[in-house]
């Protein structure tokens, strides 16, 4: 492995000052059969075309670009080596890896012999920075041990790959809050061969598998930790860890191929990632409530994010006109990691060691030689033909043309620069309805399966009948019974009325229309959404946590909806979309009117 120069990066701050997340992009070399649809501009920004309009671009600047001709050393040396010394000083630093499937943030994080990637490098310079320290001139007598753990969180399980064994280990928080996972191997390390020797092992017990789009596709989110720990006469032992994170690539299956088990592995990945953006939203937006616990990729980067360590995301984008959708999502979650901050602190201030001066100086000279030598991180590189809508994958542009519509209703169609062109409140409100789709088309997979799961069960278990309340457009209406004029009503069956009918006679059932019902039910959803808890408004149909969010707040400043259609005022809600939310909740409300059970049937007969 190359020496790898020390740039002089390190912060200037007041220990224990807040300190905000480091967001970095790294764009991967384009693939020979397409164009790319992404290009950088200096060594921070980087431009992404307009999907309306050819003539302009998205503009994003981060605090670091690496171009497709950036190095593995570049990107180490600039984003991930300035944080190191921290550890010897007793506090956490995290690297995070985030981006699409294929984007390349394996071959960041991990790398291969010939270009070894930041996990490597950064052993071979902790344990280097621990040598020197525990020996150094500065008469501070104090001894260093680094450990390593190494573990993958794998459909929401947390594995152990140094010593797998199946089981779920669980994250728990210290009283220094900070998350420590029960039960994980801790390896000792006292050279770079021991890394290399316990690493290749641990790294065949990940869980990989080739997918449409990357043949060697991550299916957990892995992170390895190393913990440096410190001991001095008549102090107490202290130690900080480093987690180096290599997330598993958010898919869309439509590009995949994925189906089966790949298809289960990709939709929890999904959802983690989804958690991850939620908890980035509720960090910068200063919420009172962060979902940490909503998954374990998230309480385990609880210490990452918002939490007591150095953090440096790096967000990888591919810059194929396929990944269109998934760049745009990447560079926005990017943009919104760079709001968040975190608090580093150590219990009591050690002095910097001597050693860690003496390698940044030599370093910082290093870098700027390098530098020199090898020009600016950014390829001058034409943008490929913009994108005619024509041109882009279907799905997407369906995606792209409802965006469009909702930002439309919003009255924010006719400019330019959706995301960056257009003032705060407008470019929120789009973000928005970025994650709402995506939470929407989520939630439609799982209304699917569930729908199927029901529809077996009930071929599988024939019922006696008993009393049947269906939304209407379920049942096929039977024209004879059914006046053209009663077009609204809840479908239920009933037992005919049989005046001379005798004790043994077998009953005859029909359908019909009751109008009342539904009226009923629609009071009881109305008063649900005056009333109800964020957790009642949870269990509705159609409402996510940001829609149940609104709601609460809606109540509070404008007071109580007076008909469900006032729902269209909130942003975000449109027809359809409060149209869609009545009729999957109406007939839950008109059940939670009626006696449990059997005795329901009473009701109609
Ligand atoms: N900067 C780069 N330079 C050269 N090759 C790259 C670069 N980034 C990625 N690649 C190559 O692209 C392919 C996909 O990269 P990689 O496996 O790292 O993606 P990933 O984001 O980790 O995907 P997944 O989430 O599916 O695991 C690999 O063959 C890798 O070597």
């Amino acid at each position: 492995m190359q020496s790898q120069p020390r740039p002089s990066m390190k912060e200037h701050r007041q220990p224990d000052a807040p300190v905000p997340v480091r967001v970095c992009v790294r764009l991967r070399p384009c693939s020979k059969d397409s164009e790319p649809c992404v290009r950088g501009l200096d060594s921070r920004s980087l431009e992404l075309v307009n999907w309306r309009n050819a003539k302009e671009t998205f503009k994003y600047q981060f605090d670091t670009f690496y171009g497709d001709t950036a190095t593995q050393q570049d990107v180490y040396c600039s984003s991930v080596q300035p944080i190191l010394h921290h550890l010897l000083q007793g506090q956490n630093a995290s690297v995070l890896a985030y981006g699409p499937t294929g984007a390349g943030k394996t071959h960041t994080m991990l790398g291969s012999p010939q270009q070894p990637g930041v996990i490597p490098r950064a052993v071979r310079d902790i344990l280097h920075m621990v040598r020197e320290a525990g020996c150094g001139p500065d008469g501070h007598n104090c001894s260093y041990s680094v450990s390593m753990s190494y573990l993958e969180v794998y459909q929401e399980k947390v594995l152990d790959l140094l010593e797998p064994s199946g089981r779920d280990l669980v994250l728990r928080e210290t009283p220094d809050r900070s998350i420590m996972v029960t039960g994980l191997t801790e390896q000792e390390l006292s050279s770079f061969h021991d890394f290399e020797k316990h690493f290749l092992l641990a790294s065949r017990n990940r869980t990989v598998a080739s997918t449409g789009l990357n043949s060697r596709s991550s299916r957990s989110h892995a992170a390895l930790v190393l913990r440096v720990a410190q001991s001095r006469p008549l102090v107490p032992a202290r130690s900080a860890k480093l987690q180096l994170v290599d997330l598993a690539g958010c898919e869309d299956n439509r590009l995949t191929g994925n189906c089966g088990l790949r298809l289960r592995e990709s939709s929890v990945i999904n959802t983690s990632l989804l958690v991850l953006g939620k908890v980035v939203d509720a960090l910068r937006l200063g919420r009172p409530r962060v979902p940490y616990r909503d998954s374990k990729l998230t309480r385990l980067l609880q210490d990452s994010l918002g939490g007591s360590a150095h953090s440096v995301v790096i967000a990888h984008v591919a810059p194929e006109q396929r990944f269109y959708f998934d760049t745009l999502t990447t560079l926005n979650f990017a943009t919104r990691s760079k709001q968040v901050v975190n608090k580093p602190f150590a219990p009591g201030a050690l002095p910097e060691p001597a050693a860690e001066k003496t390698l940044q100086k030599e370093n910082s000279d290093k870098q700027k030689q390098s530098t020199s030598k090898e020009g600016p991180l950014v390829a001058e590189k034409p943008l490929g033909a913009l994108l005619p809508l024509d041109q882009l994958e279907p799905s997407l542009v369906q995606r792209v043309l409802r965006l469009e519509e909702l930002e439309r209703q919003q009255g924010a169609g006719h400019r330019g620069l959706p995301l960056l062109g257009t003032p705060k409140a407008e470019r929120k409100a789009l973000l928005r309805c970025l994650e709402e789709t995506q939470a929407e088309l989520e939630m439609r997979q799982q209304q699917k399966e569930l729908e199927a799961k029901e529809l077996l069960r009930a071929a599988s278990t024939p019922e006696p009948p008993q009393a049947i309340v269906l939304p209407m457009r379920q049942v096929p209406i039977p024209q004879k019974r059914a006046p053209p004029t009663e077009d609204e009503g809840i479908l239920v069956l009933k037992r005919r009325s049989d005046p001379g009918g005798t004790e043994n006679a077998v009953p005859s059932w029909e359908l019909t229309r009751c109008q009342e019902l539904m009226v009923r039910g629609h009071q009881k959803l109305l008063e649900l959404l005056n009333q109800g808890s964020t957790r009642e408004l949870l269990s509705l149909k159609r409402i996510g946590p940001r829609t149940a969010e609104l709601i609460m707040a809606w109540r509070e400043q404008h007071g109580p909806f007076v008909t469900l259609q006032d729902l269209q005022r909130m942003e975000t809600m449109t027809a359809k979309k409060v149209a869609t939310l009545i009729k999957a909740n109406t007939l839950d409300c008109i059940q939670m009117l009626l006696p449990p059970g059997p005795s329901a049937l009473s009701l109609f007969s």
